[in-house]
């Protein structure tokens, strides 16, 4: 297994990190969220979220802390709004009050600075069936379709190539042609191409909607696998009906009722 992200963030100059003005103050309830974080969380403060020109709110007042380097599940009933908090965190929807951003704390659970508004460049998201949305005829022109097109200079090439070979290994696409049609893929490979696409553009945060439906056990069982390679180096927020499969990977998990309202809660299996 490669170790990923594939290189330091330093080495990634082109994401932006855009702070937060004015600074959110911290008051005695946020600080409740703060026990679980050993250095750097992801964090929603009471989101909102209305669909324009709608009247009903989709999401109300979602809170939740998910540590660096662990798998959060969000779980319950189907159009609850377990989707649309997804977008939002990749930043594909603006939440209509709240934000989303990364805080650093010290050993001592004290913020050490100005939390950071969480760019949508550092978030990979996997929409569920992603094979539904390849657009490439080739395995390689489906991962590098979002890279800079390569009349950058060498060592731009070199990072690039870097960041290709790690994102392939790291989902164990190594022994397949780079040539192979995307759709002639078994359902299992769809999805470890679906993954490297977004792994290739080294996100912190990886979200994934329903990552194992559609699959036979033994595709499914090859993701979760994957998976928990994966949180190794990754955060990773899964939305999944597929409680028990996930359950040894979780170390925190959600339930989301309807009316867009998230509770933390055990998984119940
Ligand atoms: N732009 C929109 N305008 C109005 N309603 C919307 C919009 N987007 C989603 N909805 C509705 O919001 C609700 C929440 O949808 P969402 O897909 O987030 O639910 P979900 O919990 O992910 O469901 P599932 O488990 O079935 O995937 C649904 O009733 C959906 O129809």
């Amino acid at each position: 297994m490669a170790s990923f992200p594939i290189l330091p963030y330093s080495v990634v100059t082109w994401r932006p990190s855009v702070k937060l003005n004015p600074p959110i103050s911290y008051s005695a309830k946020d600080r409740a969220f703060k026990v679980s974080c050993d250095h750097s969380c992801f964090e929603a403060r009471d989101i909102k979220y209305r669909p324009p020109g709608t009247q009903i709110n989709l999401l109300n007042d979602v809170s939740f802390t998910l540590p660096e380097k662990s798998f959060g599940l969000i779980f319950g009933r189907s159009g609850s709004g377990k989707t649309t908090l997804l977008q939002l965190i990749a930043g594909l929807t603006k939440p209509t009050s709240g934000s989303i951003y990364i805080q650093r704390y010290s050993d001592d659970g004290k913020p050490t600075q100005p939390p950071v508004l969480l760019s949508p460049e550092r978030v990979g998201i996997v929409f569920q069936f992603p094979e539904r949305y390849f657009v490439a005829d080739n395995v390689f022109d489906e991962i590098t379709f979002g890279l800079p097109r390569l009349k950058s200079d060498l060592k731009v090439k070199e990072l690039i190539a870097r960041r290709l070979e790690r994102a392939i290994t790291s989902v164990g696409l190594s022994g397949i042609s780079l040539d192979k049609n995307p759709n002639s893929l078994s359902g299992g490979y769809k999805r470890r191409l679906a993954l490297a696409v977004q792994l290739v553009q080294t996100p912190e945060l990886l979200v994934l909607d329903e990552p194992l439906a559609g699959l036979d056990w033994k595709a499914r069982a090859d993701v979760v696998k994957l998976l928990k390679n994966l949180k190794k180096e990754l955060t990773i927020l899964v939305v999944s009906h597929d409680l028990k499969e996930l359950t040894p990977l979780v170390d925190k998990s959600w339930r989301m009722d309807v009316g867009g309202l998230l509770t933390e809660k055990p998984l119940p299996v």
